[in-house]
């Protein structure tokens, strides 16, 4: 019997509670998506359903292969859905009817790189998404400003790093003022250092312009540190939206809590509110009973000096960050678990100590991840 740990890294950071967008008003949001179906040699939308609220920026969250890029593409209109609809600012673009073409969609779309004409100049780049009359105005010099690059019009875009060229191609996709903006993996090429840096600057970017947009990322990290509301997406469809906090803390099943955060799952049993695990017993608000699997996060474990009144484990790893560590604990019964601890004093490897919880744990039924 061991413990699961899952791979992903977690943000603990809480943040304000995002309202939830009301499907009853379609005319509020600035996408609503409901049922959409899309197949090539097998399924992969499979009755999808999304709303983006106006002026927020929704992270579709899901592995490689899950659909994320084919939801952008049916909504962009470069791509038609089997069923279902797609309403973009509250008008129907798909579904029930002739679809409206791409360029009609009042969509913009920011692609993963090379999204750039390599022969124009950075303005006439910016420029180009602007009706003809406008192409000589001050507008591409005001979107060049909002996303941080005033005074580059006269570059080339090799004359850019990754990260200023990507920011044009947000202008650009800004320029005709869209009622939404898609953005596919749009950081996956940059470095992992000035990856954050433009996350930053293209989410100031789209509040600053009052944007609606999508980001499609598998980077859970991405997801939960940058958008208002996380969608998670599996076997075509979305099992889970809410603010960030939300999804990492109260995951709708076990495939969502160990996909999105680093998670360590014991087998466990459950009663009146109480369950019982290698780590002892501990409150969950999940309502379930009989025997369960009990997802803890790592930083909710707490290692303490051995103590004969608590849960005794023996430190088998350890890893130093800096600003914490990773404590790879073996508990009674050959259960192993990892603890995110402060990174000091860290206790030695081979130490006995003692193992707590803080916080209330989750649990679901014993039945392993839901199938998707
Ligand atoms: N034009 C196409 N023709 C045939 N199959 C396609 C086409 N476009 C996508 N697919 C298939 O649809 C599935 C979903 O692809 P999609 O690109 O939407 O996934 P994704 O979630 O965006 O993945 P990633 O994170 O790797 O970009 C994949 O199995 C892919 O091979």
């Amino acid at each position: 019997m061991s413990g699961r740990t899952g791979t992903g890294s977690a943000t603990t950071t809480s943040r304000r509670p995002h309202p939830q967008p009301d499907p009853g008003h379609g005319a509020e949001l600035a996408l609503r998506v409901r049922g959409v179906v899309k197949s090539f040699d097998a399924p992969v939308l499979t009755g999808l359903d999304l709303d983006v609220a106006t002026g927020s920026l929704v992270a579709l969250l899901g592995p490689s292969g899950c659909g994320k890029t084919t939801l952008l593409r049916v909504v962009a209109g470069f791509e038609h859905a089997e069923a279902g609809t797609v309403e973009v600012g509250g008008r129907l673009v798909e579904g029930e009817g002739r679809p409206v073409p791409a360029e009609r969609r009042r969509v913009g779309v920011v692609p993963q790189e090379g999204a750039l004409f390599p022969h124009l100049s950075v303005h006439d780049n910016v420029a180009f998404g602007l009706p003809r009359a406008e192409r000589a105005g001050h507008r591409p010099a005001e979107l060049l400003e909002l996303v941080g690059l005033a005074g580059l019009g006269a570059r080339m875009p090799h004359e850019l790093s990754g990260g200023q060229q990507q920011r044009v191609a947000l202008a650009r996709a800004l320029a005709p003022e869209p009622s939404l903006v898609l953005l596919d993996e749009p950081f996956s090429a940059l470095d992992a250092g000035l990856r954050a840096q433009v996350r930053a600057d293209v989410r100031a970017s789209l509040h600053a312009a009052g944007a609606s947009a999508v980001l499609v990322t598998h980077d859970q990290q991405e997801a939960l540190s940058t958008a208002d509301v996380v969608a998670v997406v599996r076997g075509g469809r979305v099992v889970q939206a809410g603010d960030p906090w939300t999804v990492y803390a109260q995951p709708t099943d076990l495939g969502v809590a160990t996909f999105v955060g680093e998670s360590v799952v014991l087998p466990g049993s459950a009663r009146s509110g109480v369950v019982t695990s290698a780590l002892g017993r501990h409150p969950t608000g999940s309502g379930v009973e009989g025997p369960v699997d009990v997802v803890v996060r790592p930083e909710q474990i707490e290692v303490s000096p051995a103590d004969p009144a608590s849960v005794p484990a023996v430190v088998t790893h350890r890893e130093f960050y800096g600003h914490d560590a990773l404590l790879r604990l073996a508990l009674p019964g050959g259960v192993s678990v990892t603890a995110r601890t402060p990174g000091h004093p860290l206790p030695d490897v081979g130490a006995t100590v003692a193992v707590g919880v803080r916080g209330a744990v989750v649990a679901f039924p014993a039945a392993g991840p839901a199938a998707g």
